[in-house]
């Protein structure tokens, strides 16, 4: 089993912190004539042992979201609170500290160090913060992840889906507050897709593991509990329960939006919740 954060040990929704809450964030990327508004007023918490989906159409302000949630990038205004601290005003130093304690990441290119073992990889990020390394954890996130036989194994010894296995098993083992995962499946064939999120999913149920997944995949996102669609930098709505089927049908719907001409889009005219919790947009 991962051990871990468990969902009573935080409580659901309700008077309980939230992993990750984002207060009016604004993100504006250059200056002038020039700049880009990737996030224009972003309001929401993610409960602890929630497992959240973004989607949005390309440009809508996924990555954008995910940085500043991660602590990776600064908001423009606004703030982001990441397991009850405000990052606001933090140093580099400060946040790449916080990241290190708090915080782990699944990327799209798995982002392993070639001449380290499985088990160096896993156990990297606990080195670089200077924590005690408990070998017990470790073998049992390995194990977890079905690479038990590949302990001294180098990454280019692997198959795609099994270094995506080391990189889950490196962002899990510090058991950290949130896990937040770029496009984890992006490189992998169906197959071994589902065996990722399914390793994914069960982090959550078992251990009440927090994860945030930027995703251009319904099948991706129907793994979560609940998604969140971004357009324009705004969160337009929320679906819970998601399947692949709804998750396909409003991302069509959105993105008919977006290719409309601008002057017939307009997300007050379409009775939008842009605080993205009400369901419905
Ligand atoms: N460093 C940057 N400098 C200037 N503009 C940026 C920068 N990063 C992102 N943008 C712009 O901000 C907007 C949102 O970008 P973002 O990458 O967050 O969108 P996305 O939904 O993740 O897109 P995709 O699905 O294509 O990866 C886009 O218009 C993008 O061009």
């Amino acid at each position: 089993m991962f051990g871990g954060r468990r969902r009573d040990q935080h409580g659901g929704s309700g008077s309980t912190p939230a992993a990750v809450r984002l207060d009016s964030v604004r993100k504006t990327y250059g200056k002038g004539d020039s700049a880009v508004e990737a996030l224009r007023g972003v309001d929401i918490a993610l409960d602890y042992g929630s497992f959240t989906a973004v989607m949005g159409p390309s440009g809508s302000g996924k990555s954008t979201f995910l940085q500043c949630s991660a602590g990776l990038d600064q908001p423009t205004t606004g703030a982001v609170i990441l397991d009850g601290v405000d990052l606001t005003g933090m140093t580099e130093v400060q946040l790449t500290e916080l990241r290190r304690e708090r915080v782990g990441f699944i990327f799209q290119s798995f982002n392993l160090l070639p001449a380290l073992t499985v088990e160096q990889n896993v156990t990297l990020p606990m080195k670089l913060a200077g924590r005690k390394i408990d070998r017990n954890r470790v073998a049992d996130v390995i194990r977890r992840v079905g690479l038990e036989q590949r302990r001294t194994h180098l990454p280019g010894e692997l198959s795609g889906g099994q270094q995506q296995r080391v990189a889950i098993a490196r962002a899990l083992v510090s058991e950290p507050a949130v896990v937040f995962a770029d496009e984890p499946t992006g490189a992998l064939d169906t197959r071994t897709a589902l065996e990722v999120l399914d390793l994914m999913r069960e982090s959550v149920l078992v251990s009440g593991q927090t994860i945030v997944m930027v995703t251009h995949d319904p099948v991706a996102a129907s793994h979560a509990d609940s998604v969140i669609f971004l357009i324009d930098g705004q969160i337009i709505g929320q679906l819970q329960h998601p399947t692949a089927e709804a998750v396909a049908e409003r991302m069509t719907h959105l993105t008919a939006m977006v290719e409309r001409p601008q002057r017939s889009f307009s997300l007050s005219q379409q009775g939008t919740d842009r605080r993205g919790r009400g369901g419905n947009y």
